[in-house]
């Protein structure tokens, strides 16, 4: 079994609690409330953002030109189709995209970025791609149980959004990150191994939480009194 098929094979119970969640359920039948979608953007927008700082220094400590592009290509793909599924939601919630930017960020969308960027900063190479992989694998594989299990039409309002996470394009991500972290674990020691389990583990985890964060409308305690900037 290749590395990464055992990290699947680990984490299948918290890939399972996403599927069945709340929201994540609210986007196949196309029923969630509008508070939660606005919640969910002016996080994901800052995810985003944080997430292509991270692929950014993931580019820093690549050794081969091939892997430089892989990450100056994923870059690019946030930038420029990434923002789709948001205008899905945007559109459904009929708010315009420019005021869900530059928000703060909810206690668990701020713990995912910093988890994300601790690897990034003290980590290695594989470490960076433990805490990353769970991103597109969950993604991709709510896309596709959405697709098989509500066989959405044009006209569902989330249509796009799941049509986008189901594509060839997020498979393509997901399978060839999952080549660069199965090649990097050919040669790594035990501890290496365990720190990347720990990365990903984590990562998974808090995919679930984003979505809970969302569908709850996490705030720090006592906000709304004072905007800070993060
Ligand atoms: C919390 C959160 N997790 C995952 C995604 C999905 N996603 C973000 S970047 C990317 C491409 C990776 O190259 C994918 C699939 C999201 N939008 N928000």
């Amino acid at each position: 079994m290749t590395f990464t098929n055992q990290l699947r094979k680990e984490n299948d119970d918290i890939f399972q609690l996403i599927f069945e969640h709340p929201f994540v359920e609210g986007i196949g039948k196309g029923d969630i409330a509008k508070s939660a979608i606005e919640h969910y953007v002016k996080a994901d927008f800052e995810y985003l953002n944080a997430f292509m700082k991270i692929y950014g220094l993931a580019l820093a400590k690549s050794t081969s030109r091939k892997d430089i592009m892989y990450f100056h290509d994923k870059i690019s793909f946030i930038l420029h189709d990434e923002i789709h599924p948001h205008h899905n939601f945007c559109d459904y919630i009929g708010v315009g995209y420019e005021s869900l930017q530059g928000h703060s960020l909810p206690p668990t969308a701020d713990h995912y970025i910093k988890h994300m960027m601790y690897h990034a900063q003290l980590g290695t190479l594989g470490e960076i791609l433990g805490a990353l992989l769970p991103c597109p694998w969950t993604y991709l594989e709510i896309g596709k149980e959405l697709m098989e299990k509500y066989q959405p039409k044009e006209d569902h309002p989330f249509y796009q959004w799941i049509r986008f996470y189901a594509d060839s394009r997020v498979e393509n991500t997901t399978n060839d990150m999952r080549m660069l972290l199965d090649r990097y674990a050919e040669h790594i020691s035990p501890d290496e191994k365990l720190r990347i389990k720990d990365a990903f583990r984590k990562s998974c985890q808090l995919e679930l939480k984003f979505w809970e964060m969302a569908y709850s409308l996490e705030q720090w305690p006592s906000d709304g009194k004072q905007a800070i900037h993060s």
